[in-house]
C-alpha cells in the first residue's frame, strides 16, 4: 500500500492509528457522485462506498460530509471492493462556498489541496482585480497560490503583463504558459510531483481543461465548448473527480470549483475588512457610502485612511456578487422547475397508461 503516493502526510499519522487497531483501513476519495465516493487506497486499489447510517446522522452539516480529496477512514465489507466509511480525518487545506439557497451552510467543494494555479489569460480576461479575489480564496483555502497566465501565444505585450503581476503579487510565483506552443509547461512539473495534489481556480475560457488535459496527457475534459444553458456546465463527467498525473501529482476537477468565483457578499465583507471598520460605524446601517451623513467610510477616504482604489474594488465585488446570487438563485429555481415538469410528465404518462 502506497499512500505516500497518494499525497499521505505524516501528520495523519497519530489520527489513523487509533483506527488501525480497530481494523479500519484509509484511503482518499477520488469521486464523488452523489453522495457515492471511490476511494483509492494505493495506486491501483479503488473500493467504492458509502458513509454509515451513523457518520449520516452525526453530520449536522454539508461541511461534515467527504469531499474529493479527503482522506477517510472506511470499514471494507467482507473481501469486496466494497465499503463503509466511518470518519474523515482532518483537511489541511479545503475550498468551499455557501450552498445554494442557504444563507449559512458551508458546502466544502475539495480537501487536501497543496497548490492552487490561479489562471488568468493573458487576453481578454486579464485583469488584476481578479486575480486579487482568487489571491484571497486562495490564502483561505490554504493551499498554496501560484499563479499561472495562459495563452500567451495570442498575446504582444507579455513582459508588460508579467510586470504588472509581479508588482501586483511580487512573493507568488507566476507562470507564463502557452498549451498551443508548449511553452512553460514543463515549468509547472515542480507542483505535480509525487503525492502532490494541484487544483485550478479561474474564469470560464481561460484554459483550465486544456491545461489539465495538457497535464495529464489525455483528453479528460471536453474543451472550448459553449456552456449549457443549464448551468450544468459542459464536462464530459459532470462528478466531482482526481485525476492522477503521469508525473506523479494529482489534479482535482469539480464543477463546483469553477463556479467558485461566485463570491457571496458576506465573503467580501470578510475580506475587506478594513472597509468594514468604518461602515460598521456610518450613522446609517444601510449606509450606501455614496454621499449619506454621517459616513464614516468616505470620512475615512478623505482622511487617507482608506485607499479610494480599495474602496473601489470593493464597491464592485459588493456589486458582483449581489449580482451572482441572484443569477445563482435563478439557476436553482430554473432546476426546480425542469425537475417538476419532468415529475409531472412522468405521473401524466403513467396515467395515460391506465
Ligand atoms: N491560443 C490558445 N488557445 C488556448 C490555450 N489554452 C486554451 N485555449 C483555448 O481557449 C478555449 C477555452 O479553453 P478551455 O480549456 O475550455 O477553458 P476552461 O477554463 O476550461 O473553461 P470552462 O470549462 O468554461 O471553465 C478553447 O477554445 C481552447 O482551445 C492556449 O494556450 N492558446
Ligand atoms: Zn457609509
Amino acid at each position: 500500500m502506497n499512500l505516500d503516493l497518494l499525497g499521505w502526510r505524516q501528520e495523519f499519522d497519530p489520527y489513523f492509528y487509533s483506527y488501525q487497531q480497530q481494523g479500519f483501513q484509509v484511503g482518499r476519495v477520488i469521486e464523488e457522485q452523489r453522495n457515492l465516493y471511490t476511494i483509492m487506497m494505493g495506486t491501483d486499489t479503488k473500493v467504492h462506498v458509502n458513509v454509515s447510517g451513523r457518520f449520516r446522522y452525526e453530520a449536522a452539516n454539508k461541511r461534515d460530509f467527504p469531499v474529493v480529496g479527503d482522506w477517510v477512514i472506511y470499514r471494507q465489507v467482507n473481501q469486496e471492493e466494497k465499503g463503509v466509511i466511518h470518519s474523515i480525518l482532518p483537511r489541511f487545506s479545503k475550498f468551499s462556498r455557501k450552498s445554494a439557497g442557504n444563507t449559512t451552510e458551508e458546502q466544502v467543494l475539495a480537501a487536501n489541496i497543496d497548490t492552487v494555479f490561479l489562471v488568468n489569460s493573458l487576453i481578454n480576461d486579464f485583469n488584476l482585480r481578479r486575480l486579487e479575489r482568487y489571491l484571497v480564496m486562495a490564502r483561505e483555502s490554504g493551499a498554496n497560490p501560484v499563479i499561472v497566465l495562459s495563452k500567451a501565444d495570442l498575446c504582444d505585450d507579455v513582459e508588460h503583463k508579467i510586470s504588472l503581476v509581479q508588482q501586483f503579487a511580487p512573493a507568488i510565483p507566476t507562470h507564463v504558459i502557452s498549451v498551443v506552443n508548449r511553452q512553460g509547461i514543463e515549468a509547472l512539473d515542480v507542483y505535480c510531483q509525487p503525492g502532490q495534489t494541484i487544483a485550478m481556480l479561474g474564469s470560464s475560457g481561460v484554459g483550465k481543461s486544456t491545461l489539465m488535459n495538457c497535464l495529464s496527457e489525455q483528453d479528460i475534459m471536453a474543451v472550448g465548448a459553449v456552456r449549457a444553458h443549464d448551468g450544468l456546465g459542459k464536462h464530459t463527467t459532470t462528478h466531482r473527480q482526481l485525476v492522477m498525473l503521469p508525473r506523479g501529482g494529482m489534479i482535482i476537477d469539480t464543477p463546483g470549483m469553477r463556479e467558485l468565483q461566485l463570491w457571496t457578499n458576506k465573503q467580501v465583507d470578510y475580506n475587506f475588512q478594513d472597509v468594514q471598520s468604518f461602515a460598521v460605524r456610518c450613522k446609517y446601517r444601510d449606509c450606501l457610502h455614496q454621499g449619506e451623513a454621517g459616513c464614516e467610510v468616505e470620512r475615512a477616504i478623505q482622511s487617507g485612511q482608506l485607499s479610494a482604489e480599495r474602496f473601489k474594488s470593493y464597491m464592485k465585488l459588493q456589486k458582483e456578487s449581489q449580482h451572482l446570487e441572484r443569477k445563482e438563485n435563478e439557476r436553482e429555481q430554473l432546476k426546480q422547475k425542469v425537475k417538476m415538469k419532468k415529475l409531472f410528465q412522468s405521473i401524466d404518462r403513467k396515467r395515460k397508461r391506465f
